[in-house]
């Protein structure tokens, strides 16, 4: 695993950013994984800016997120779909039908999951996946427990994961039961990772996934066995690694 250490999460922001867009600017019709959640936020607005100031294109790009809840509608704003677009889709060139979030509102959930698997190989799978972590290990939505060669599921949240993500909503009982996730094996099947870390709360996560030992127990210590995994992190979440 390749470790770059960022000032903060403006330079981690940045980093990431450049990491995207090279890969773009190499590859047009790069098809790449996005993640949710608060630590990408930064790179998307870094990325806008770097569309605005006309460095990259979007227009032969294809997408594919990480997750969606199950039962929300696209229209609802705690939807990741929602995010998506509000945070990054709605300002740059990508063609909407080229942009893929699992449908957590289709009525075979089922079905969507091996559907969203399908989509992702008949793109050609991968090429850089975006990852965050969770404060349990998860990635994606995989949480602890989850067997490493599952591919596109649907999951019930841990309730830890259900309290992080309640600051997105009014109340905890407005946070969704259960959502679709890549799988564990879908994410190991993507070319190249870049695991974005941010923060002191993270400091343990990111020490256990690196040293720690392979396990279920913590899905994100996978990325051991990955071939080709960057990990850009803030001086904070890199405090227990630098011990
Ligand atoms: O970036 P955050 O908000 O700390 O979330 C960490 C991880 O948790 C999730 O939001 C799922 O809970 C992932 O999508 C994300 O990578």
């Amino acid at each position: 695993m390749n470790i770059i250490q960022a000032e903060n999460y403006k330079q981690m922001s940045e980093l990431a950013a450049k990491k995207l867009i090279e890969q773009i600017n190499r590859k047009s019709d790069s098809v790449l994984g996005l993640a949710t959640g608060s630590t990408p936020e930064g790179l998307y607005e870094e990325i806008i800016k770097e569309y605005k100031e006309g460095n990259v294109s979007f227009k032969d790009v294809t997408t594919f997120n990480l997750d969606e809840y199950v039962g929300l509608s696209k229209n609802n704003d705690q939807s990741y779909y929602y995010y998506m677009h509000k945070l990054l889709f709605d300002h740059i060139d990508l063609k909407t039908d080229q942009a893929n979030l699992p449908n957590g509102d289709a009525k075979d959930l089922q079905e969507e999951c091996s559907r969203y698997e399908a989509s992702i190989q008949q793109a050609g799978g991968i090429d850089i996946q975006i990852l965050g972590i969770g404060l349990n290990g998860h990635i994606g939505f995989n949480e602890p427990g989850t067997p490493f060669s599952i591919q596109t599921h649907i999951v019930d949240l841990d309730e830890s994961t259900r309290n992080a993500n309640a600051r997105f909503f009014d109340s905890i009982d407005e946070v969704p039961l259960q959502a679709i996730t890549m799988g564990i094996d879908s994410i190991m099947q993507t070319k190249q990772i870049i695991l974005l870390v941010s923060g002191s709360k993270k400091a343990e996560a990111l020490e256990k996934l690196v040293n720690g030992p392979v396990t279920e127990d913590f899905p994100a210590s996978i990325l051991q066995k990955h071939p080709n995994v960057t990990i850009i992190a803030d001086s904070d979440a890199l405090s227990e690694l630098s011990q």
